[in-house]
Order: structure tokens, then sequence, then C-alpha cells
């Protein structure tokens, strides 16, 4: 054996003790956590005091988020070793674990402690000598990675012991499962940069394909939650996506990462009870879009507001109620004035209408009497003239109103002038509306293309006018806030209690929950048992703590508009790539989308390696990207590829054998075919059960977006450009999707920006 693989074999057996000394820290966490689970369920059912019940669902439900992280973290717990100039070596793993004596003997990769494993380069490696990447295979160490900063500050033992490959390069090299995995151990420094932005303010990280925008995202998240844990347990984190694929796409890395409380959602999913399943044309998404349409809602409702042509007529019980024209006028002036959402202005509106109705009848009933003056003959003091109305006190009148209140007639003629909306009404109504449109629309706006039937599916672009709506029709929740009321005074008491029972059991000194009004807060006694996660999705005006917007670049300004709304604090982080906008309603550039937000308050970061591509799929991108952005640079890739890329002339009948072929060329990987949106049934068919997980997924562009697959097969490019409302943007997001090998398949003419592609006409 020669020296350098001996020094191999001590560094792995020396790491090797490291590590299995580091698995049996966890396991004894989690025996302390399963035990402490079961004593806390020991104590009793549900009966006991409320005292008693309160302590035990707050240690119960912290146990078992602390078990669930430390199962979370069995795979590769310990994945890094930083060495500094005073021959101190610190572990950096997924969590942070402690010995006996209470050291800390693993590093939470999102401790500040662990940050010079990520930013250390050979020019600035920040005091480091050298970083060490170990690579775990269930609980064996079957590799190290070493990067050495300062070789005159090691040992000679240790230089023998360097080895090769760098551990990115192997991460990125790995077959793809069809899941998004973490990236923990390879974090690169712009990467890091994103991860540990400041939780104020808005941070846009725009990236060509494949830069980590997502992943870096993701792990943003985990690291706030971890740095901010009071903060954002309470408020929640939202993390909006394009399409449910790709949601599912990245579903697992944050509870790889330990946490399991982020809100996922598409655009389309944002409106509680509302599923928006079918898809708008391309001209009424831009429409639809439009930041205008916030004044077509407005208009919309004011429309809803009315006042009658002459007078209002009510016939009851044989009797004409009449209010002046004028009067409802004002009536609903007075109304708009308050300046409340329609619904709970409308409360206003009604007792006001009412009382004039009261007085209306009064009225009416007196001239139905036909008597104009009352005369008394032997006592002329009392003869007077007959005032039923002038005789009405406020009594008579909140009777009045309430009797009218059940009159099926009054009912009618108030809601005709200001009734109770739904949003789904008012939106459905006002698209299936001309005349409304024709009124309320601005000029310029192509309003004509939103026409469609009032029974319509929604659609994604539809979610954010229902939310526009939401917002102005607000809804009667006077019987919630009592309830809020309420509990608000409940909270102080529960925090104290919540810290005392902290603080009697030793969970607080532990170090897993700091603060008691997050606890207090968790478990307010609502009976419902949800997260604030659950109650945050459940509830459309939830306040969010922070929100991560994923190919941000696809959301119109409507969309904005709603996200904003959840995000009151503008704490934003926005991951996107304006080359690759699909969507006509989409972002151009990112000051359009966020300065009418954000008025300029935000920052951007710029990725700019591509970790997925290889340089010879990126050669062939970058002159698809040259075709609709001539000044444009794509990001560089780290990577050479296994093959050229090539063009096949082939029908769609063909894909299954070439796809055979491909599926044997990879191994255990992935083949995604991306087709145009008008052959995705035709080639669907020929691949039946392709979901994320299967070796083979027909999707569209729309669907592919964000994905990656170690072989994509490309078909009817010219299809792709043609149907992209943008021009080639798809066509490029569509190339920039493989890791390994890239084929495309066509029958007619190559769309000119692939000319560079081989052609060949055979498999
Ligand atoms: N630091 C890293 N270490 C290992 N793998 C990485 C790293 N950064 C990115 N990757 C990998 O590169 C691929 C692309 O990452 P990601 O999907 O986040 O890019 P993106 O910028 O969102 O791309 P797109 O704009 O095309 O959707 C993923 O497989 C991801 O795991």
């Amino acid at each position: 054996m020669t020296n350098r693989q001996d020094g191999l074999v001590e560094a792995l057996d020396a790491e090797q003790r490291t590590v299995a000394w580091l698995y049996g820290r966890l396991d004894v966490a989690r025996e302390r956590a399963q035990a402490a689970l079961r004593e806390v369920y020991g104590r009793g059912g549900a009966l006991g005091t409320r005292q008693a019940r309160v302590e035990r669902e707050v240690l119960a439900s912290e146990q078992a988020r602390r078990l669930a992280q430390l199962n979370a973290v069995e795979r590769g717990l310990c994945f890094g070793r930083i060495d500094d100039g005073s021959g101190q070596s610190t572990y950096v793993g997924r969590i942070g674990l402690r010995d006996e004596g209470h050291e800390s003997v693993l590093i939470d990769w999102r401790a500040p402690a662990a940050r010079p494993f990520y930013v250390a380069t050979a020019t600035d490696p920040g005091g480091l000598v050298r970083r060490r990447h170990l690579h775990l295979k269930d609980r064996s160490v079957v590799g190290i990675d070493d990067e050495v900063f300062d070789l005159e500050g090691m040992s000679d033992g240790d230089r023998r012991t360097l080895v090769g490959e760098a551990a990115l390069l192997a991460a990125l090299r790995r077959g793809r499962t069809g899941r998004m995995g973490d990236v923990v151990a390879t974090i690169q420094t712009e990467q890091d940069r994103v991860i540990r932005a400041s939780l104020q303010g808005a941070l846009v990280v725009q990236g060509g394909p494949g830069t980590g925008k997502t992943v870096a995202a993701l792990h943003r998240a985990a690291y706030l939650l971890y740095t901010h844990r009071d903060t954002l347990e309470r408020r929640g984190v939202l993390v909006v996506g394009p399409n449910p694929m790709f949601l599912r796409y990245i579903g697992q890395v944050l509870p790889a990462l330990g946490e399991t409380q982020v809100v996922m959602c598409t655009v389309g999913e944002m409106f509680p009870g509302v599923r928006a399943v079918a898809a708008d044309r391309p001209a009424a998404a831009v429409v639809k879009g439009d930041a205008r349409m916030a004044e077509v809602v407005a208009g919309a409702l004011a429309l809803r507001q009315g006042v009658p042509d002459g007078d209002l007529e009510v016939e009851l019980d044989g009797l004409r109620l009449r209010v002046a024209r004028a009067v409802c006028l004002r009536l609903r002036e007075r109304a708009r004035a308050v300046r409340l959402p329609h619904n709970m202005a409308r409360k206003l509106y009604v007792t006001e209408l009412l009382k004039e109705l009261a007085r209306a009848e009064a009225r009416a009933l007196e001239e139905s009497l036909h008597i104009e003056d009352l005369v008394v003959d032997d006592e002329p003091e009392l003869s007077q003239p007959l005032d039923l109305e002038g005789d009405l006190d406020e009594l008579d009148l909140e009777l009045a109103s309430r009797r009218l209140w059940g009159e099926p007639e009054v009912r009618r003629a108030i809601d005709g002038l200001w009734p109770e909306l739904t949003p789904q009404r008012l939106i459905s109504e006002l698209l299936s509306s001309w005349d409304t449109l024709w009124s309320v629309a601005p000029s310029g706006l192509d309003w004509q293309e939103l026409l469609r039937p009032v029974e319509a599916a929604w659609t994604a672009g539809d979610v954010p006018l229902l939310d526009e709506a939401a917002e102005l029709l607000g809804e009667d929740d006077s019987a919630r806030r009592a309830a809020a009321r309420q509990a608000g005074q409940e909270s102080a008491e529960q925090e104290l209690y919540a810290w005392e029972v902290l603080e009697s059991t030793g969970v607080a000194e532990g170090g897993i929950l700091d603060r008691a009004d997050v606890l207090a807060e968790r478990h307010i006694d609502d009976g419902s048992g949800l997260t604030t996660a659950d109650r945050a999705a459940a509830d459309r005006t939830w306040a969010y703590g922070h929100v991560i917007v994923d190919e941000a670049q696809e959301l119109s300004a409507m969309a904005w508009r709603m996200i904003m709304r959840r995000v009151p604090a503008r704490s934003l982080t926005v991951v996107g790539d304006l080359a690759q906008t699909g969507s006509a309603a989409g972002a151009r550039s990112w000051g359009e989308v966020l300065d009418p937000h954000l008025k300029g308050r935000w920052r951007e970061e710029r990725l700019l390696v591509n970790y997925r591509t290889p340089v010879e799929i990126m050669r062939v991108a970058t002159d698809v990207l040259h075709a609709f952005a001539p000044g444009q640079e794509p990001p560089e890739s780290v990577r050479e590829g296994e093959a050229e890329p090539r063009a096949l002339r082939l029908p769609v009948s063909a894909l299954p054998a070439l796809v055979e072929g491909e599926l044997a060329e990879i191994g255990d990987g992935r083949v995604g075919v991306v087709t145009p949106d008008g052959l995705h049934a035709e080639v669907a068919r020929l691949f039946p059960g392709g979901d994320l997980d299967a070796p083979v997924v027909v999707l569209t562009v729309g669907q592919a977006k964000g994905l990656e697959f170690d072989t994509v097969v490309v078909v009817d490019p010219a299809g792709i450009v043609a149907q992209s409302p943008m021009g080639g943007q798809d066509l490029y997001v569509a190339v920039t999707r493989a890791t390994r090998r890239l084929t495309v398949v066509h029958e007619g003419d190559l769309p000119e920006s692939l000319s560079r592609l081989t052609e060949k006409s055979t498999l």
C-alpha cells in the first residue's frame, strides 16, 4: 500500500469513530425524547384540570416535534469538518448535538459557527486550514474530500490524507430520483449569502437555469426558521410555487432538513375553498393579471351598491312604502363614507334603510287611514294632525325595523340595492357580464377577452381577482372578533403559564424553545389541534412572517397584490429568472412588479453558476437564449456532460424506442419528455402511469418548469416556440432541464436557434 492510501485508510477510520460516536449521541437524544413523550402521555387522559391539560399538550407537542426532527436527520447526520489554524476541529451536521457535559460536539449547519464551512475559499479561507467533506452511507463513512487552504498549517499526516474529487461534483453527478434533495453538505458561497440574508426586507434572487435558486430558497426557509424560530413559528412561512407538480418535486427538501411547518401552495391554491382547475387562454391571462383589474373589481362592486331609478317602493300588506331616491342616495353615500368593506358597511346601510322604511310605513299607514286631522269636538286641545311618523321614537324605529327585516319583500328590496356578496359571486358575475365589464373597465384594457359563462371553472388567474374581491367585500366577522377579544384576555395568562411550565420542566433550559409566547400561541386551546401551518393555510387573511416566491417571474401584477397582502411586514424572498418567463402576464423586470409594493426597497442577489446543465447542453441553450435575448449571458456550467446533444427527425410514435435507449444509457436515472401543450395527451398515452417518481415522465413546458431529469427528450421544439406567448423562453426552459443528456425530436423543421444540433434521422 502506498503512503497515500495508508493515510486515507487512517483518516477514514478516524472519521468513522467520530461519526459512530455522533450517531450514538443522536440515539441518546432520541431515547430521551421518546422517554419524555412516554412520560407525558403516561400522565393520564383527557381528564384533569385545564392547567394539567395545557402542560401535557405543550410538552407532548414539543417532544414529538423534537423526535420528528431527530428522526429526520438520520441520513447524513454529519457531513463536514473544519480545521482552524489552532488545531481545533469542528464537525458540521444537520442538527446541533451536545455531549454529556453540555459541550457542543456537532454544529447545526445553520449556526453562525458553521458558516466558515460554506464561505471559506482559497483566496479568503477565513482562518481555516482545511475543509473536509464526509460522505456517509447509512452510518458508515465511505469517503472524504479535502480542500486545503493552508498547506503549511497542516501536519505531514494530514497532507497524506488529501483526496481528490470535490464533494460538489460528486453530488452533481448522482442520478436524479425525481425529487429534489437537500444540499446542506455542498452549499456554495454565493448561495450561502442568499440563505443567510437578513429576515427583514425583500430579497430578489435572480439566476439562470440550474443556479440553485430553488434549493437555496428552501435552505433559506430552514435557516430562517432556525434563526428566528420564535417569530416564524408563530407567524409561519409560506412557499409559493408555480404548479402542484413542482411542489411535489421540492416537497421533501424541508422535511429532510427537519422542518415540517412550512405552508406550500401555488397561486391557484391561495384562496381557501376554491380549486383552480381550468387554464386561461394567454390573452385572458394577460388581462386578468393586469394591475388595472383592481379597478375593474372595485368598479363592479360599486355597481352593486345601487340606488333605484326613481323612489324606492316596497309593497307590504297592501301598503306602499316609499323612500325617496334622494334619501337612498344619501344612505349609500353615508355607508360608503365609513370606508368599511362592503359586507360590513352593509350592516350600517341596512339599519338606516330599515329605519327609513319604518318611517315610510308610518306615513303609508297614515295615508291609508284617510284621516287628515283627527278632531275631538269636546276637547279641542286634543285636536291635532295625525303624525304617526313624527311620533316614532328610537325604540319604535328599532322594533319596526326588526319586523320589517323579517319581510321577504323588504329583504328583496335591500338585497337589490346593497346585497351581501361572496367573492365567488361578484367575480363570476363580473366575468360573465358584458354590461358590467363595458361600464367599469378602463379604456385600453381588452376586457372582451375576459368574457365567459357564469358557471365556468376557476382558473389560477381568477384567484387574485377573488382575493381582491374578498378584500373589498370583507366578511361579517363580529362573532369571530368577539371570540378573539376574549382569547386576547386569556393569552397573557397563558403566556405566563406556559413559561412556568417550561421552566418547571427544564424544557426552557434545554434550549428547545426560548420564548414562552410561542408556546402559548401555538397551544391556545381552540379545540382544533391545528398547528400554525394548518391554521395559516386555511385562513385567507393570515399574515405570514416570511414568504418565499419561487419561479416568481411567472406572477402577474394581480398575483403580486395578493402575495403582498399575505406578508404585511414585507419580509420576502423572490426567486426567479426573467429569461424563463413563460406567462404573458409575467414579469419583464423585477422593478416593474415589485416597486409598486416595495417602492425600491428590495435588493438583488445574482447566482451565476449552473449546477445542473453540462457545458455541451448549455451551448445549445445559449443559442436559444440569444434568439430572444441577444445581449443576455446564461450562467456558466460547472461540469462537462457525457454526450453531445442531438436532434432526431422522428414521428411521435417512435418515442418509446428512443426513450428505452435513453433509459439504458442512464441506468438508475429519470427521463423527462417535454412536449408542447397540444401534444401532451398524445405523448403521455405512450408512457402510462408516469408520475414524478417514475423512470419516464411526460410534461408540458409549464409543468417541467423548475424540474430536472438525467435525460430530457424535447418533442416538437417548433411547436413549443409557437405555443409560447413570449417567444423562445419556453424552449429555453425545456432544453435546460437535463443534467446529463438532451435529445430533440422533430418531424418538421428545427427552429433556427437549434441549428447547432447535429441532426440524424435514425436512432
Ligand atoms: N450547492 C449545491 N450542491 C449540490 N447541488 C446543487 C447545489 N446547488 C444547486 N444544486 C443542484 O443543482 C440543481 C439545480 O438547482 P435548482 O433547481 O435549485 O436551480 P434553479 O436555479 O431553481 O433552476 P431553474 O431556474 O432552472 O428552475 C439541483 O439538482 C440542485 O440540487
